[in-house]
């Protein structure tokens, strides 16, 4: 590790915070031009991406999207994905390839203070190789500081790994941690380029578990911002008809868009109730959820971490969690969902671990005029009755959500990581697949089901009777459940 080394920084530190004044520009650009692989988009993107269907979006909608860096095909995703870094940077790629490989060696914190030198990241130019290799490092940087096999989480982060990291990210304007946007987002691939970009064909850049649990846990978040663009597309048109006088409105086009959006989040949820199909809750809770933790409020973390070259001072940011996305934070804006007070202050928080563009874009709604104002006013009831079934959709994502928690946080905090590790073991001698191969699983995850509301429950009632530990508080020190349900029912009171 190279110690105590002071490096001049080429770019503002973001802990304390971030200059919101230099705009990136979001057409794809390369510091290599034709030699960046950008496998995704080509001739066949349509089929690609298989869940966008041709609408005319008002002019005024593209302009906003062109502004925001709004993909109307994939929405908040990049739609022409950086692959591949120029050669310099083949050390970065090689470590990601192998993360796993060397975790399980104990090789993995030694590979990185002797092999890798501090590499310039300043000839990366363009947002989406910026956004690539900030996805490489997130998982080098990630693994090497939660390496479990280690007592606890590296106090300092090598300046091979902090310094462009840290650069990276100040550049695009995005906290240094493991966030969703980042980690998953940013880390697609399709094992199939022939065939569209459903779950099944997504696949992870890198991974940190050996089997399909840590890719299939990014994927599926993938997966929902490619099924949300019809969403936000259609929730952009209805906003920009409903601005128009009423005389002007379409009733049809407003009804059938709800639909479209309705539709599209009932697909979403379906997606996201997948999670347990290549992920075992246990595995999650013991194995994968140590790698995703932040150094905010983080017990092995007590001075944050410190980002060896860029400052002495340890940094606190939250760890990684799919809430750092745009998906509900803009459709919440646009209709709008009153959250308590608590809750939107923890929500802007999360602001700054998505890019800066979206951020703007989520402010920008926020100043605008509201669905349920501009319907309630025109006290049409065809149009009043599709919104409202568009926000049960809403409401049963959140629930779907809620149980999801359940058993992938609460339900194991209950149990002990060494009854994990131990069936861990057992089964890697047998050779077995590590999820749904038990022919009792599914009687196990119906009684599971059924007894979820009094685990729930015992949870929640112990939850205030001891101290917050992991698994009462979210990545982002929230009392996950209690916010949960709050967001919710703050959801199911929108409705007119
Ligand atoms: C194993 C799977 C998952 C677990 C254990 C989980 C856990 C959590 C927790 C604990 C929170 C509370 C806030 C925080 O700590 O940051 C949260 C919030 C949230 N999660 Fe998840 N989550 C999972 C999957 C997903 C997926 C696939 C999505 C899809 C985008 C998602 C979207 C959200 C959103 C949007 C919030 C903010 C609350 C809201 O707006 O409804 N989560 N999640």
């Amino acid at each position: 590790m190279l110690k105590h080394q002071i490096y001049i920084l080429k770019h503002t530190p973001i802990n304390t915070a971030i200059n919101e004044d230099e705009a990136l520009n979001c057409e794809t650009s390369s510091s290599e031009g034709e030699s960046i692989e950008s496998s995704l988009v080509s001739d066949s993107e349509e089929q690609v991406f298989d869940v966008y269907e041709k609408m005319e979006l008002p002019a005024a909608v593209k302009e906003l999207y062109k502004r925001f860096c709004i993909s109307e095909k994939v929405g908040f995703l990049i739609e022409n994905p950086v692959r591949k870094l120029p050669e310099q940077f083949a050390k970065w790629e090689e470590l990601a390839k192998n993360v796993v490989d060397l975790l399980e060696k104990n090789r993995f914190r030694k590979t990185i203070e002797e092999e890798l030198k501090i590499i310039d990241d300043s000839v990366l130019q363009s947002r989406e190789e910026m956004f690539h290799a900030a996805a490489i490092l997130t998982h080098i940087g990630a693994a090497y500081v939660n390496d479990q096999n280690f007592g606890g989480p590296a106090q300092v982060l090598p300046a091979q790994i902090a310094v462009p990291w840290f650069n990276i990210c100040s550049r695009l304007k995005i906290h240094p941690t493991l966030t969703n946007y980042i980690a998953a987002n940013c880390n697609w691939d399709l094992h199939d380029s022939s065939k569209p970009a459903e779950l099944d064909n997504l696949k992870a850049i890198t991974s940190l578990t050996r089997n399909r649990a840590y890719e299939w846990f990014m994927m599926i978040p993938v997966r929902m911002e490619i099924q949300n663009a019809p969403v936000l597309n259609s929730l952009m048109s209805i906003r920009h008809i409903l601005q128009l006088s009423v005389k002007e409105w379409d009733e049809d086009t407003i009804v059938n868009n709800f639909k479209r959006a309705e539709i599209s989040l009932r697909e979403m949820t379906t997606t996201l109730m997948r999670m347990r199909d290549h992920l075992d809750p246990m595995e999650f809770y013991h194995g994968m959820r140590p790698y995703l933790a932040g150094s905010y409020n983080n017990p092995g973390l007590p001075n944050g971490l410190i980002f060896e070259g860029v400052s002495a001072e340890g940094k606190r940011f939250i760890g990684g969690s799919a809430a750092q996305t745009a998906i509900t934070p803009s459709m919440d804006a646009m209709i709008p969902v009153k959250h308590h007070q608590a809750v939107v202050d923890y929500n802007l928080k999360l602001r700054h671990y998505i890019p800066k563009e979206h951020r703007e874009f989520l402010e920008y709604l926020d100043n605008g005029p509201t669905l349920t104002d501009m319907i309630a006013e025109s006290e049409n009831e065809v149009i009043c009755e599709a919104f409202n079934n568009f926000i049960d959709a809403y409401v049963h994502m959140r629930s779907s959500h809620i149980t999801i928690v359940t058993s992938f946080i609460v339900l194991p905090a209950s149990s002990k990581k060494e009854d994990f590790l131990k069936t861990q073991s057992k089964r890697k001698d047998q050779s077995e697949q590590f999820v749904d191969d038990d022919p009792d699983s599914s009687a196990a995850q119906k009684k599971e089901k059924e007894e979820v509301p009094e685990e729930v429950r015992r949870m929640q009632r112990r939850k205030y009777s001891r101290s917050h530990s992991l698994s009462d508080v979210g990545t982002g020190g929230t009392p996950f459940m209690v916010y949960l349900k709050s967001i919710r029912d703050a959801t199911d009171a929108a409705k007119l």
